[in-house]
């Protein structure tokens, strides 16, 4: 579970303080799929990178699992990050001179526990539930972006997260490419219990999660209960 309290981000450069976040209090329970909505510039992404443990807030406390990050060292966060969190971004940010596999792959090799084939094993594994298995030698060059999007997937789960932060996972897709993205998110969650924060843009998506907060101006303007995905299938 994390939770976020009274949390402000302010950004200062030399001429200007920009208020990312305010007062935010947020928490999301264990197993939910929580989308985050607003305007441009309201802060959705500073709010995911400080969930993230990327980026700290200027006040305000952090929790993950009862745990204030204030009581970790940057060493320990980075153990977190690695272990709890997967990301997905809008644009991907797959390394394009690897292999598919080797994409996946790779937040497996900071896990020293992990042999060389076990690795390849739970890559593989994580292909074929995005339904990439056909693609392990591909290049992500070669790949459709709803196709790309789904290594990005892969490697998020790949090391068994607790949580996936999706930042807009579906903006560069087509409606159909989107939808399938959503699917694999909405069955990571309903089938494996992985809580989700997904920033989006689009409401039909955003309507398809159990909640939603809205952001205005850095902060939260409602938070509603939408159907649990569990009901709708
Ligand atoms: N590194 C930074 N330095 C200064 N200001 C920043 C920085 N990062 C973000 N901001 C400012 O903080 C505010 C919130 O930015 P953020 O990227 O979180 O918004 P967003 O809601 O994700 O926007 P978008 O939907 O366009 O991605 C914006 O006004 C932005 O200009």
């Amino acid at each position: 579970m994390i939770t976020l309290s009274n949390i402000e981000k302010v950004y200062q450069t030399k001429t200007i303080e920009t208020v990312a976040l305010q007062n935010v209090n947020l928490t999301v329970p264990k197993g939910e799929f929580l989308s985050i909505m607003g305007p441009s510039g309201c802060g959705k992404s500073t709010l995911l990178n400080i969930m993230g443990l990327l980026d700290i807030p200027s006040s305000g406390m952090v929790t993950i699992d009862g745990q204030p990050i204030q009581t970790y060292k940057d060493k320990e966060l980075a153990h977190i990050r690695n272990q709890k969190i997967g990301f997905v971004f809008q644009s991907y940010h797959l390394v394009n001179d690897l292999s598919v596999l080797d994409n996946v792959e790779l937040p497996l090799l900071y896990r020293s526990s992990i042999s060389g084939s076990e690795r390849t094993k739970r890559a593989k594994a994580a292909l074929e539930k995005v339904g990439l298995s056909a693609r392990t030698q591909h290049f992500p060059s070669q790949l459709s972006g709803g196709q790309r999007q789904r290594v990005a997937i892969a490697r998020a789960l790949v090391g068994q997260p607790e949580i996936i932060l999706a930042d807009e996972p579906t903006g560069n897709l087509d409606s159909v490419m989107g939808e399938e993205i959503m699917n694999i998110l909405l069955d990571l969650n309903r089938l494996d219990g992985t809580t989700i924060v997904m920033v989006t843009h689009d409401e039909n998506m955003a309507l398809k999660t159990e909640r939603l907060v809205r952001f205005f101006d850095g902060q939260q303007v409602s938070d509603a209960k939408l159907f649990a995905t569990f009901q709708q299938v």
